[in-house]
């Protein structure tokens, strides 16, 4: 394992009699984009709290295998132990601070692991943590330009609320928060979910942007195009079970794939109905 390489090993986890997750094990090699494709309750969102250490915030819990980055065991940390070693999760919905400016929202980023900064403390007290925490926040001053090359947006809206910026904006900022921190492998949950087709793509591009700088990626995605387009290896999972995994080159002309997750019409089936009607889709609602 290199550095940098995430591995899951048969993982099982759930909530109280929900097993979400059945021995599933993934591989992130460092500096990847690996997928991971499924339908609604499949085990996606389980997996990236498996390995991000949130399960326990949701009322579930890892109930065997194990997560290690770059041969280190994740399954001890607490979760915010997880951005000191280099991993960070962008959740789905983006849940950023929505009162907070869109810079203090980047300044959250970088506090990471430091923690604290804003927690226990009280009124002066914690304006003043507060202030410290943000001057450190600004040293990073790395960071916050990799931010800005790749979201200009982030730059021009810095003094705006972050709950008046786009959905494709409040992604940006997701995204852009999670980079503060300075991550070795981002753990993505539906990046896409709910934007526009130009927003999306725009996400998409920008993902692999940040992969082609040295970020790897974990990405769960919902649209299985983009996903095995960004991807260079993908899993699929089944109640809770990998059921498919390999290049997602290979993935993406897999008739099950294609079927079932990028919405191509079986050919027989096609044709079929071609004899009755021109005008039946090849292709389903992603676009490709
Ligand atoms: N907080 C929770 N409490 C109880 N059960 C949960 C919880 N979160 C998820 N589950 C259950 O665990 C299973 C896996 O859910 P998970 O959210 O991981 O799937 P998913 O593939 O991400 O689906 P979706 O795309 O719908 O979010 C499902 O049966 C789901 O109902």
């Amino acid at each position: 394992m290199t550095a940098a390489s995430l591995r899951v090993e048969g993982v099982t986890a759930g909530y109280g009699p929900v097993r979400a997750l059945v021995d599933v094990s993934v591989d992130v090699p460092d500096g990847a984009v690996v997928a991971v494709l499924g339908g609604n309750g499949a085990g996606k969102s389980t997996l990236l709290r498996a390995v991000s250490r949130t399960l326990a915030f949701h009322g579930g819990a890892l109930r065997g295998g194990s997560v290690s980055f770059g041969g280190r065991r994740l399954d001890g940390l607490a979760a915010a132990e997880l951005v000191a070693a280099g991993v960070v999760l962008v959740p789905e919905g983006r849940q950023m601070f929505a009162r907070m400016t869109v810079a203090d929202n980047l300044r959250a980023g970088a506090l990471g692991a430091r923690g604290g900064a804003r927690g226990r403390a009280r009124g002066g007290e914690r304006d003043r943590a507060w202030g410290g925490a943000r001057a450190r926040a600004d040293r990073r001053a790395p960071a916050h330009a990799r931010v800005h090359g790749l979201f200009p947006v982030l730059r021009q809206r810095a003094q705006q609320r972050a709950g008046l910026l786009s959905g494709g904006e409040q992604q940006m900022l997701a995204l852009g928060r999670a980079l503060m921190a300075e991550p070795r492998l981002l753990l993505l949950d539906e990046p896409t979910l709910g934007l526009a087709p130009m927003a999306a793509a725009r996400i998409a591009d920008t993902i692999r942007e940040i992969n082609a700088q040295g970020t790897s990626v974990l990405l769960v995605e919902q649209n299985a195009a983009v996903a095995l387009k960004l991807a260079s290896s993908a899993y699929v999972l089944e109640t809770g079970r990998v059921a498919l995994a390999g290049p997602a080159a290979e993935l993406a002309v897999s008739d099950e794939v294609r079927r079932r997750y990028l919405g191509v019409v079986d050919e027989t089936a096609a044709q079929d109905a071609e004899s009755v009607s021109t005008s039946v889709p090849r292709l389903g609602r992603w676009p490709a």
